[in-house]
This record gives structure tokens, C-alpha cells and sequence, in this order.
């Protein structure tokens, strides 16, 4: 894989800036990386493992003369980085994100940055319970989707760019409007991670009265929810707070549906159960047979969602 950019900034060296860290690297897609984490240990931590080509004590270091600038911060923290950054932007340069929500991002960083620069907002959908410098590899977004969020009137090129760099990182990658990625989100990962941190609290709640026991025989399923549950408490406030009317519509629907549920299994209704698991058994199905799950070993890099 040829040099995509010639000089990158990593802003927030968590899980996600140092995956990426080590993706370009593996694939050359850079001639520098520079990087910035506001804490001191955590910069003293990424000199010590190697993780970034040059680690700055500043963010206007970090950024000065990148093509590309990538704000790896969680969706709180990305309006005070947009301004510290913005001084030191180079006229031509991108400025992208990673944020799990784009709306409240776009309008958080969009003012502060010069007209000079362009912004492409993007989401990998990739991660792990896991969060910190040294949690990073390079394989993270390996065929796994990354979604980039152009804002109206941004030239193809730099869109390009920054795709062929997703795709040099091992992603596929797909673009949507704002509005329609947070409510595909609030479906597929948020309302999906608050409903894991309740099932983990709940089990918690009972763990009290039956001495262990619940984790203690924890099958497959409930111990996915506690490493989903494990996920760093500071992002995941984030993405609840900026990413509120999708996630609360959902919420909505899920309760319904859940009360509906609840009520079958109260009355007797099996048939309103039978039916429902049937449907959702067909929805899996579904996507294998439309060859569109991306752990299957066969999934095809020419797919599209859309
Ligand atoms: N973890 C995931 O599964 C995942 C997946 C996709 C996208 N994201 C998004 O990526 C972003 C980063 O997540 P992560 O998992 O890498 O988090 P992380 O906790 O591993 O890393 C975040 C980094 O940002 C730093 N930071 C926090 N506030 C800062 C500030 N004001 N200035 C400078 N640095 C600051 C922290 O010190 C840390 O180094 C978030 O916006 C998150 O929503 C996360
Ligand atoms: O596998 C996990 O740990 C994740 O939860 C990753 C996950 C997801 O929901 O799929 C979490 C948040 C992100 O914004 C993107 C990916």
C-alpha cells in the first residue's frame, strides 16, 4: 500500500488513535504521525510502547504542518480540542473525528475550524470493552465498516483521501448524512449498550441476594453484555448525552415492544411469542443469506449497505 498523507495527527490516544497508529503503519499510509493525549502519563505511556512517530506536549505541535488531523476524543471533549487545534490547522489540511455520534460532533467542531481547512467527519465501526494507549492493534478495523460523514460542500478529493485511508487501514467504507448515521447507531450500538449496562446492573442487584451465583453459571449470552458493559463509562456518557433523540426514540420502541412481551409471557399469549422469535430468527437469516455479515469468511469486499 503506497503513502496517503504525508504527515497525520492523532488527537486522544485511546483504543481508536493508536488501532490507527498501528494500521497505517502496517500499511505505510504515512510518512509521520504525530500525536497528543492531554494527560501526562498517558504520553508518557506512548513514548514508552513507541505508539505514534513523534508524541507532541502540546495539540497545536501535534497538528502543525499535518495534512490530516484525527480527532480520537471522547464526543464531550472534541468542541475544546476543535478549538485548541484550529490556530494551528495548515491551510488545505483535513480535519476528521471518530466519535460514535456525528451530528452533536459536527456541530460542535464545524465552528471553530478555519475556512481554509476541510472537515470530514468519519466513524469506524470497530471497538472494543477496552480503552487507553495500550489497548490499540492493528487489525481492530480490519472488514469492518467505517462510515464517513461529509459535511455539504466538501470537494471529492479530500473525501477520497480519507476513504482510501480507511480502506489502507483494512475497513470498508460507506457514507451517510449525519441524522441517518445517529439513528442507525442509536439502533445498532447505543440503544444496544444502555440495554447491556441495565442487564449487567439488574444481575448485579440480584447477585446480592443469590451470593454470586448469577455470574457464577453466566452463559454465553449474559457474558457478552458484560464485556459490552465493561466499555469505558466516559464515552458511552457521551454518546447518551450527544446522541439524545435518536437513542430515546428507540428506547421508546424497545419499552413497547418489551411490555408487549412481558404481557404474552404473563397471560400465556405463546403464539405472540413463537411469532416474534420467529421473525427475529428470520431477520439473522436474513443477513447471512444477503451476504451482508461481515465475520462470515466469504463477505466480499465489493458489498455495499445500500
Ligand atoms: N471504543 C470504541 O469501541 C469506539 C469505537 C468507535 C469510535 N469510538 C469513538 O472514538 C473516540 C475515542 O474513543 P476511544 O475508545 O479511543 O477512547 P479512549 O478512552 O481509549 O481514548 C480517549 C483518549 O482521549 C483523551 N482525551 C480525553 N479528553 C481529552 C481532551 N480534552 N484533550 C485531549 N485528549 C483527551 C484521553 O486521555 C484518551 O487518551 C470517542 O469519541 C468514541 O466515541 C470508540
Ligand atoms: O465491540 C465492541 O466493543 C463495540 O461495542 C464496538 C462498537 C459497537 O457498538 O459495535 C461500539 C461503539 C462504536 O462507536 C463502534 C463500535
Amino acid at each position: 500500500m503506497s503513502q496517503i498523507y504525508n504527515r497525520v495527527a492523532l488527537i486522544g490516544l485511546g483504543l481508536i488513535a493508536s488501532s490507527m497508529f498501528w494500521a497505517i503503519k502496517r500499511a505505510g499510509l504515512a510518512g509521520e504521525v504525530t500525536g497528543y493525549a492531554r494527560g501526562q502519563a498517558t504520553r508518557d505511556t506512548a513514548r514508552r510502547i513507541g505508539l505514534c512517530d513523534r508524541v507532541c506536549d502540546s495539540a497545536a505541535e501535534a497538528v502543525k504542518d499535518a495534512d490530516l488531523v484525527v480527532l480520537c476524543v471522547p464526543v464531550g471533549a472534541m468542541e475544546q480540542v476543535a478549538r485548541d487545534i484550529a490556530p494551528g490547522l495548515k491551510p488545505g489540511a483535513t480535519v476528521s473525528d471518530v466519535g460514535s455520534v456525528k451530528r452533536a460532533v459536527i456541530e460542535a467542531v464545524a465552528p471553530h475550524l478555519p475556512d481554509d481547512v476541510y472537515f470530514v467527519p468519519a466513524h469506524p465501526l470497530a471497538g472494543t470493552e477496552h480503552s487507553g494507549p495500550e489497548s490499540g492493534f492493528a487489525e481492530l478495523f480490519d472488514d469492518r465498516w467505517c462510515i464517513l460523514v461529509p459535511v455539504p460542500d466538501t470537494p471529492d478529493a479530500p473525501v477520497a483521501q480519507l476513504r482510501a485511508l480507511w480502506e489502507g487501514m483494512g475497513a470498508y467504507v460507506d457514507e451517510m448524512e449525519a441524522d441517518h448515521h445517529d439513528l442507525v447507531l442509536a439502533v445498532t450500538s447505543h440503544a444496544p449498550h444502555l440495554i447491556a449496562y441495565t442487564m449487567v446492573g439488574v444481575a448485579d442487584d440480584l447477585r446480592r441476594v443469590t451470593d454470586s451465583e448469577v455470574i457464577k453459571y453466566s452463559a454465553a449470552g449474559f457474558r457478552d453484555f458484560t464485556r459490552i458493559a465493561a466499555s469505558d463509562p466516559t464515552m458511552w456518557r457521551d454518546v447518551f448525552l450527544n446522541n439524545k433523540e435518536a437513542t430515546l426514540e428507540i428506547l421508546g420502541r424497545f419499552t413497547e415492544e418489551l411490555f408487549a412481551l412481558q404481557r404474552a409471557i404473563r397471560t400465556g399469549d405463546g403464539e405472540h411469542l413463537h411469532d416474534y422469535f420467529t421473525r427475529t430468527r428470520a431477520i439473522r437469516r436474513g443477513i447471512i443469506q444477503a451476504g451482508q455479515d461481515t465475520d462470515a469468511p466469504d463477505f466480499g469486499r465489493k458489498k455495499t449497505t445500500q
